[in-house]
């Protein structure tokens, strides 16, 4: 397990200026589980995925792998405790003029393990990431997608608890990508290592991560269950995990109900039901779904051509009632491209339906 409490990373500007980039995380990633962060540029994910990896030090605050404190260590104790962690880069940063083989081998070499047991350990290795046959080829001969499955042989090679992922699917196709989340969710699963996913990319949030961690100006602004925050759908988090495209205004429609489906399992007849509680037109204006196992995620933008506060409280009861979350717009000018929700026309299950 990885614990990280009350990180702090001050640096000092050449003008003596001190910058103070993480204000005090708080992240705790479980055995066999995957937590991503995710943030704007310079919000501070590279310096953290640095003290995570222990490439930096914390100017104060704990990094602790299965309780023990790595951030106080130094010298040989802090070289040995970097093996806990394994750090899959961006472009996988293999070594160009040796083989697959060899460059996965290299941290066993470094640590000195025995021939024969290195040569056993790396086809084990690259049987996992399912590359063995590439095992002598060089790593200008592998496709982008291939290498950074050999990145993740490598990053595995020395058993860490902790696999970090940073930007390792940045620029890959849709299906290199997919690949190589689904071995990270294999991963987490069959060796039971905590990860974490520090990426840009929401799509990749939503397929692997358990939980995700919003960081903005070096601070933690929102962390939770991917599908609770989805399910919420009323934070700038939601927003961004999902976007839902601007709607078009559609004409005779006169409330525009944001919904919202998460964690919480719906029963599918909800919409059926909306449609039957009210008597006014009932139109999906659009919205984005995925399907996630057991149950669907998303965000849907449905019309009403009706303002009147009966129609609208009894809509808002039907989903209500199947545990959906709702944000309700009203008014005249209701939906209009890319006009946010208006503050005082916006009003909350609970609200509308008490
Ligand atoms: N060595 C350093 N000295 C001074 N400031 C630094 C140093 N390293 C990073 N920073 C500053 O810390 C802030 C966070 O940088 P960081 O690279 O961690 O952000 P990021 O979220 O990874 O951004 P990006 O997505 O663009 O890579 C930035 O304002 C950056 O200028």
């Amino acid at each position: 397990m990885l614990e990280i409490v009350d990180l702090h990373k001050r640096y000092e500007l050449k003008t003596g200026r001190p910058v103070e980039v993480l204000k005090g995380i708080d992240l705790t990633v479980p055995d066999g589980s995957i937590t991503a962060v995710v943030g704007p540029s310079g919000a501070g994910k590279s310096t953290l995925s640095r003290c995570i990896s222990l490439l930096e030090m914390p100017s104060s605050g704990q990094i602790l792998v299965d309780g023990r404190n790595l951030s106080e260590l130094s010298g040989r104790a802090l070289r040995d405790s970097r093996r806990s962690i394994g750090t899959i880069f961006q472009h996988s940063a293999l070594l160009r003029r040796i083989t697959v083989a060899e460059n996965v081998a290299l941290p066993l070499r470094n640590l000195g393990v025995e021939h024969g047991e290195m040569e056993a350990r790396v086809a084990e290795l690259l049987e996992r990431v399912d590359l063995l046959h590439k095992a002598d080829a060089y790593p200008g001969q592998l496709s982008g997608g291939q290498a950074q499955r050999v990145g993740i042989a490598r990053a595995l090679a020395l058993r860490p608890r902790i696999l970090l992922s940073d930007e390792s699917t940045s620029g890959l196709d849709p299906r290199s990508t997919h690949q190589i989340l689904r071995l990270l969710t294999e991963l987490r699963a069959d060796l039971g290592v905590s990860i974490v996913l520090i990426t840009h990319e929401m799509e990749a949030v939503r397929a692997a991560a358990d939980e995700v961690a919003f960081l903005d100006h070096g601070r933690i602004a929102e962390h939770g269950r991917v599908a609770d925050l989805i399910g919420r759908g009323d934070s700038p988090a939601a927003g961004q995990l999902l976007p839902v495209h601007p709607v078009e205004r559609v004409p005779g429609v006169r409330t525009v109900l944001r919904v919202s489906l998460g964690s919480v399992p719906v029963d599918p007849a909800w919409f059926g039901d909306l449609a039957r509680a009210v008597s006014a037109g009932v139109s999906l204006l659009g919205g984005t779904l995925e399907d996630h196992g057991t149950r669907p995620l998303g965000r849907l933008v449905i019309g009403l051509d009706t303002d009147d506060q009966r129609q609208v409280a009894a809509a808002v009861a039907v989903l209500d009632a199947a545990g959906l979350r709702v944000i309700v717009e009203g008014g005249a000018d209701v939906p209009v491209r890319g006009r946010p929700a208006d503050a005082d026309l916006t009003r909350e299950v609970a609200g509308v339906a008490a």
